[in-house]
């Protein structure tokens, strides 16, 4: 027990030592009889009382005085304080412990909401660059790598190829089947690019029927035989809808980045060639 609790508890205990032999004496006095016998020690004092009570009191604030000094002394504190310690210390303490328990609890709960919000982040981050209807990368997708292949084209010089394909009548197929079929075809031929490239390779969907491909580390010609490859496998599938079965042909115009390229001047190369490939009957590959 700390002191100022002993000093309290013998200030406590003189105290109603004192009061109870002030009652037992006042009570003596007005009856001029014992009203209790649990007071043994009280009867035999009676004659003295008050006297003994007077003493008693003395006695107990004199302690108490004598107690807490000491305590003060050895602790620095004023009498208000030590009073006031003995009274505040055990409370203060526990409002510190539940101050420090309720803290521990938020900042757990901050730090499971901190995780919860960071994976909804990456989920709307994913979405924003994903085409909703096949999947694979959008248009924004599609900026952001031809941005950061760029850099590393400038930088590294290794070769990159860019690819642009575009489904051939496609409007036919929406006007005859319907835009139900239309989606089932531009899945399809989603599904068909996405597979055959390597995992370091690119494609999105770059709107409509249009879709763009980047091949970092190929050349001009590695890049036209896999085009190629790519057009067969689209030209020897099907499309099947409820009872449609549909053949369909896709078209590539490619282009390698050449000294003084930007994004844009290879982008529109790409086109010319896919351009050219729409000329010449379509289902083909043309590069420029
Ligand atoms: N079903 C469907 N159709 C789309 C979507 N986006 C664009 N289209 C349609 O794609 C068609 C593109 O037609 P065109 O640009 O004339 O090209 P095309 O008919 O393929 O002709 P060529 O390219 O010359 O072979 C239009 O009818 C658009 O409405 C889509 O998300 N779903």
């Amino acid at each position: 027990m700390k002191t100022p609790n002993m000093i309290r508890l013998l200030e406590m205990s003189i105290h109603a030592f004192a009061l109870a032999v002030v009652w037992r004496g006042a009570s003596a006095m007005m009856t001029g009889g014992v009203s209790t016998e649990s007071l043994g020690i009280i009867q035999s004092i009676e004659p003295f009382a008050i006297p003994v009570a007077i003493l008693a009191i003395i006695g107990s604030v004199a302690a108490s005085q004598l107690g807490l000094r000491r305590w003060r002394k050895a602790s620095g504190g004023s009498h208000r304080e030590s009073v006031e310690l003995v009274h505040e210390t055990p409370r203060l303490d526990q409002q510190h412990e539940k101050i420090i328990k309720d803290l521990r609890k938020k900042l757990t709960e901050l730090d499971q909401e901190n995780s919860r919000l960071n994976l909804v982040l990456q989920e709307k981050n994913a979405c924003l660059l994903q085409d909703t209807l096949t999947g694979i990368g959008n248009r924004l997708a599609y900026e952001e790598r031809l941005q950061q292949e760029f850099r590393r084209w400038n930088r590294f010089g290794n070769p990159l190829t860019m690819l642009i394909w575009d489904i051939d009548h496609f409007k036919q197929i929406n006007d005859q089947y319907g835009h139900a079929m239309g989606d089932v075809v531009l899945r399809g031929i989603a599904k068909l690019l996405a597979r055959r490239i390597r995992s370091t390779d690119f494609v999105a969907r770059f709107g409509g029927e249009e879709f763009v491909m980047l091949l970092p580390g190929a050349d001009a010609e590695a890049a036209l035989q896999l085009a190629d490859q790519i057009r067969l496998d689209i030209a020897e599938s099907r499309f099947e809808n409820t009872d449609i079965n549909l053949p369909v042909t896709i078209s590539c115009g490619l282009t390698r980045f050449q000294a003084g390229d930007s994004p844009q001047s290879a982008f529109a190369r790409a086109d010319r060639a896919l351009y050219q490939s729409k000329q010449a009957g379509r289902n083909c590959c043309t590069t420029c």
